[in-house]
Formats: structure tokens, sequence, C-alpha cells
């Protein structure tokens, strides 16, 4: 459960794809204050949102535990939330690509034990994001893995290739 909780947060702080792609509005609306004109070309900014103090308590904060107890989802019901986005022409690949993200994580954890490289610290661990339409890493991360279990490492590296062939 927490390892969902993870992801989550994760993605709530750096959607793959902050920018989502645009929309035109076929009618005028008002939204608060903002007058939006029909035939207006308009984006949603999922990494923004996703951060938006009125929605989220220390919303820059990584925190897995605000989605515990909560019943915010990927199914676009959330609009504080939106990753894969919503409507209509929100994200087909979303169950597929939440469950395979899942499985290769809790994989990774279960087979290795992860350190950071000898002399890195927490504290150096840059999330700074590289300027794109999807979202990379501007710094690399690295990390040591030791292989924890090495017979499920191998059941598990030979799953992968027989799926691969
Ligand atoms: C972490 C993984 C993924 C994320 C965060 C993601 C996110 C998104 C977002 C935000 C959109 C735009 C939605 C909108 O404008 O409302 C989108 C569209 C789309 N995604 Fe994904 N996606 C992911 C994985 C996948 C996978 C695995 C597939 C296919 C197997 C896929 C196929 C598509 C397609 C075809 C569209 C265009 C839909 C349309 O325009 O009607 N995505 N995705």
């Amino acid at each position: 459960m927490y390892l969902k909780s993870v992801i989550k947060e994760g993605l709530r702080l750096h959607p793959p794809l902050p920018l989502q792609i645009s929309r035109q509005t076929t009618e005028n609306c008002t939204i608060e204050e903002y007058h939006i004109p029909a035939n207006t070309m308009v984006f949603v900014h999922a990494k923004m949102i996703g951060r938006d103090p009125k929605c989220w308590e220390n919303p820059n904060e990584f925190f897995p535990d605000r989605f515990s107890n909560s019943s915010v989802d990927y199914n676009g019901n959330h609009y504080e939330f939106l990753p894969f986005g919503v409507g209509r022409r929100g994200c087909p690949g979303m169950n597929f690509a939440v469950q395979v993200i899942e499985l290769a994580l809790a994989n990774l954890l279960y087979c290795f034990d992860w350190e950071l490289p000898h002399g890195v610290k927490r504290e150096d661990l840059d999330m700074k994001e590289a300027v794109g339409l999807t979202v990379q890493k501007k710094v690399h991360l690295c990390l040591a893995a030791t292989p924890e279990n090495l017979v499920r490492t191998i059941q598990i590296l030979v799953w992968i290739m027989l799926k691969l062939t």
C-alpha cells in the first residue's frame, strides 16, 4: 500500500507530462475572475496543480503518507491530481502504466539493497528537472545496487527475457 502512495507522490511532484496536451474551448466561459473566450487554446499545467498550496499541505514536500488515508486516485475525479490527464482524451495507457511501475519498482526493491555511492549524501541529491516536453532529471540519479535475493533476481531476469522474446 505504501509503495502505491510513494508512486502517487512521485507523480504528483514530477508528472512526466507537466504541461498537458492543449485543448480548444468551444464556448465563452468564466472561471473565477478569468474570462476565456471561445476558440482559445488552453493548457492544463498538471505540475503546478499538483503543487498548489490551496489543495496540498506543504506542497513541495515529498510525503507519500498524504495519500495513505485518502481517496485521491488517478481516475480523473480528483482535479488536484492529474498526472494522466482527464476526460475523453485522458491517457488510455494509465492502468497499464501504473501496473508496470508498481511491478518494476516492487521487484527492484525486493531484489536489491539500494545505497548511495560512496561519498554521496542524501542532501546532495538534486531533484531538478531538465526543460522539455516530458520530464527528465537534470542530474542523473546514481545508486549502488547489491543483489539481496540472488535466486529471485535471476527468476525475474529470466521472466523479463521470456516476455521480451
Ligand atoms: C507514467 C506513465 C504515463 C503518464 C504519466 C502518461 C500521461 C499522459 C498524459 C498526461 C496524457 C495527455 C492526457 C490529456 O491531455 O488529458 C497522455 C496521453 C496519452 N497516453 Fe499516456 N501516460 C503514460 C503512459 C502511457 C502508456 C504506457 C501508454 C500506452 C501504452 C500511453 C498512451 C497514451 C496515448 C495514446 C495518449 C493520447 C490520448 C489522446 O490524445 O486521446 N501513455 N498520457
